[in-house]
């Protein structure tokens, strides 16, 4: 399981102190899609130049105008970008074409999307999938992420939506390759400890699940 570290509603030098505490304990720095939004994609720029060894995901939420805005990450230094999987099945094949053209990767965030949505986007299998519960969601309804989603093992798959220690422990079933952390480290009054501890419960969680049953 890696660890994507969310980095949203900072200004871009916060984010950057904030990745430099928790990057030993990370793999993937995500360019927050409020980022993007307040400071354009100087932010993922910004972000590559300062760790230009980690993986950095910009959070994008594209769902339209897919090429322009996948070149814009990826000229940025983007190594992947999301799509909204409720875009039109054109838009994905777009991001994935895109996403080759450049060698980097798209991630579908699977957010509001339904079984039959599900079903059509599962055959791009270069993508990694992100199975999410908003943040309007989690603020409205207190639902929280509990990885409980079927994961097809055949696929490359994350999981978003205020996910912490806790829930990292109480995971049942097969673990997603990737999980996307963010309020849980960033605001900590701690982000290097909080990461730090988040990676330790993981590494007790692989372990756990490579024990013989
Ligand atoms: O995509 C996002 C918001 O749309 C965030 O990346 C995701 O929700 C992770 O942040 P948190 O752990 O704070 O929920």
């Amino acid at each position: 399981m890696k660890i994507q570290l969310a980095l949203d509603r900072l200004s871009i030098d916060e984010a950057i102190k904030i990745a430099g505490q928790a990057e030993q304990y990370i793999d993937i720095i995500e360019v927050g899609t409020s980022l993007i939004k307040e400071f354009g994609v100087i932010s993922i720029s910004r972000l590559k130049e300062a760790f230009p060894d980690k993986l950095i995901l910009a959070d994008m939420k594209t769902i339209d105008n897919a090429l322009y805005e996948f070149n814009l990450c990826f000229e940025a230094g983007a190594d992947i970008a999301t799509v909204m999987g409720v875009s039109p099945l054109q838009t994905i094949e777009t991001c994935l074409e895109a996403s080759a053209k450049h060698q980097k990767k798209t991630m579908i965030d699977l957010l509001n999307t339904t079984a039959e949505q599900k079903a059509a986007l599962f055959p791009y299998t270069e993508a990694i999938f992100c199975d999410h519960v908003s943040k309007d969601v989690q603020e409205k309804s207190g639902l929280k992420n509990t990885a409980s989603a079927a994961f097809d093992p055949t696929l490359e798959w994350a999981i978003a939506g205020g996910i912490t220690g806790e829930s990292i422990q109480n995971m049942a079933g097969p673990l997603p390759d990737i999980v996307i952390i963010g309020s849980a480290i960033t605001k900590s009054t701690q982000p290097e400890k909080a990461a730090e501890a988040l990676r330790e419960i993981i590494e007790r969680k692989k372990a756990k699940s490579n024990e013989p049953a």
